[in-house]
């Protein structure tokens, strides 16, 4: 893992060492204080460049194209009229290659080294993580070319893991507002009050190349500004499970990739 990620800088390649054990309760500290934290070039520049390189062709060629109008539900909310300002709708328009288009890339190396998913599961407090079976699912890489932006939405999960490949020239910067909701609260005047432009809670932050990011999307709002200038904005997701051999069904994986298999 060494040629692909800085492990002198971040040693999760020693877990339970000295080291490794400050890296988590720091990781720990800033989940607890801002619901993020991030690990500034864990992927080597070079090898994110490398990795980036190899992808944009097949963006171009084979991803699926996700465009769509939605609020930041990504459905109708029972209790709320269709005309309600936490309903306003955005729009999202990016590419997306899936697992099985990635075979032997760095980042399924990663995806599948245990020292990663044990230190993330560290980070979280969680007993333990693991790969998704979901032959498209387990990791997906995202582009966002001029223009292209993830919209306004809270995350099904409750931590999210990517890793920026390749930063845009302008634009496409992960905003967000912690803690807008919680599991008892929905808060929906606050959240039409992000939505409007008004809160004075909202950052914003540039991830740079080889970054991992970790945050936590469930009460979190968040979205991607939309990308300026002629270089893509490229990152990976990786999803795990506290369970072992979680699958989508295939009509999820129609409705998030347009195709099942
Ligand atoms: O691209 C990003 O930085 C965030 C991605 C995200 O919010 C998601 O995949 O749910
Ligand atoms: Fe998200």
């Amino acid at each position: 893992m060494h040629d692909i990620l800085d492990l002198d800088r971040y040693p999760l390649d020693r877990p339970h060492s000295p080291e490794w054990r400050v890296l988590v309760a720091r990781c720990r500290d800033d989940l607890a204080r801002s619901g993020m934290f991030n690990l500034e070039r864990l992927m080597r520049p070079e090898a994110a460049a490398a990795e980036t390189a190899t992808l944009l062709p097949r963006f171009a060629t084979e991803a699926f194209l996700h465009e769509r109008d939605h609020n930041i539900y990504f459905r109708a909310v029972a209790d709320l009229p269709s005309d309600h300002p936490a309903l306003r709708r955005f729009q999202t328009s990016n590419r997306t290659l899936c697992a099985d288009q990635i075979a032997g890339s760095a980042l399924l190396r990663l995806y599948e080294w245990p020292e990663f998913a044990r230190f993330l599961a560290a980070t979280m407090d969680k007993p333990a993580l693991y790969p998704m079976d979901d032959p498209l699912a387990r990791v997906n890489v995202m582009s966002y070319q001029q223009g292209q932006a993830l919209n306004w939405h809270f995350d099904r999960s409750e931590f999210t893991t990517t890793l920026l490949l390749q930063a845009p020239e302008a634009g496409g910067g992960f905003e967000y507002r912690t803690d807008l909701r919680s599991d008892a609260d929905p808060n929906y005047d606050g959240v039409a009050r992000l939505l409007a432009g008004d809160d004075p809670d909202a950052r914003t932050i540039t991830l740079s190349p080889g970054t991992l990011n970790v945050f936590k999307g469930k009460n979190t709002a968040h979205r991607v500004t939309p990308v300026r200038g002629a270089r893509a904005r490229v990152i990976a997701v990786f999803s795990y499970f506290e369970q072992p051999g979680v699958s989508f069904t295939e009509a999820e994986r129609t409705g998030f990739y347009g195709r099942a298999g």
